[in-house]
């Protein structure tokens, strides 16, 4: 059983104070993943290390940048949060190791996203817990852009064949024009008028583009909050399940 989880960067930081962690978040998510079973796989987000710092250099997804020390600040940035995320998971004994897409992932002059699955796939092999992050890639044509973490959870999860993704983040779910958690999610433009961007600073497109993402995989998928973590990776489906077919 090979599951996918984004941990969302405004989960394991504090998306309003620059460049800083939120310790007991990270803990809990920790304690979580500590306890879980079978192949997995993480992916984090940007939160306050990656979103304040592209947006300064003025890089997104689709807008690139040719400076290289700027380039260097958004990798150096999520860097620090990755070992972050790495380190909280090895106090916990779960054998988990950094994967720096700056180094193996790159874009083509239309956007097309390469993410080489082998290091990924070997290091689950042999009992690893791998630890990507959305990061500042090279794009053909472009300088360089942001891939985010929810483009990888859907690449990974793909190459892999993962039987489960999941990405938790700040919400319970995807909200309805109500607040209340949708159940179900198969086709965009049913829940688009709902989606917004981000509250904080975020360069990759908040719900919305997190939706569109995984709408992409044949894996159904599941969005829920923190308190719901241990749920999923206990086999449950809390939250939303986006699901581009019928599958369960
Ligand atoms: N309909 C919606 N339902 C739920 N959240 C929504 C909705 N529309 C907009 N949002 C916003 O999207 C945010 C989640 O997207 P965001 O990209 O910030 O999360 P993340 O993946 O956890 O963080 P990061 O991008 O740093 O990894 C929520 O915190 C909320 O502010
Ligand atoms: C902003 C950077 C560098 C990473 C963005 O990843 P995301 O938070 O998953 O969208």
């Amino acid at each position: 059983m090979t599951t996918v989880l984004k941990l969302g960067g405004s989960v394991v930081t504090d998306k309003d104070e620059p460049e800083t962690v939120d310790r007991a978040a990270l803990t809990d998510a920790a304690d979580a993943i500590a306890e879980a079973n079978g192949d997995l796989v993480v992916v984090h987000g940007g939160g306050s290390f990656g979103h304040p710092s592209a947006a300064a250099h003025g890089v997104t997804d689709a807008a690139g940048t040719h400076d290289a020390a700027g380039i260097r600040e958004i990798h150096d940035a999520m860097g620090e949060l990755n070992a972050a995320v790495v380190g909280a998971l090895q106090d916990r004994d779960v054998p988990a190791l950094p994967v720096r897409p700056l180094s193996v992932a790159y874009r083509d002059d239309g956007g097309g996203t390469a993410f080489p699955s082998e290091p990924v796939a070997t290091m689950l092999a042999e009992r690893f817990v791998p630890v990507a992050h959305g990061d500042v890639v090279a794009q053909r044509g472009a300088g360089a852009t942001i891939l985010s973490g929810d483009e990888i959870v859907t690449l990974l999860a793909e190459r892999l064949d993962a039987d489960r993704v999941g990405v938790c983040s700040t919400v319970p779910g995807v909200l309805d024009g109500d607040g209340e958690v949708i159940d179900r999610i198969d086709d965009f433009e049913a829940v688009a008028s709902a989606l917004g961007e981000s509250e904080a600073t975020d360069v990759t497109g908040g719900m919305a583009a997190k939706i569109r993402a995984l709408l992409e995989l044949e894996t159904p998928a599941s969005v829920f909050g923190p308190a719901q973590l241990r749920t999923f990776l206990s086999g449950g489906r809390p939250g939303t399940l986006v699901a581009r077919d019928s599958t369960p």
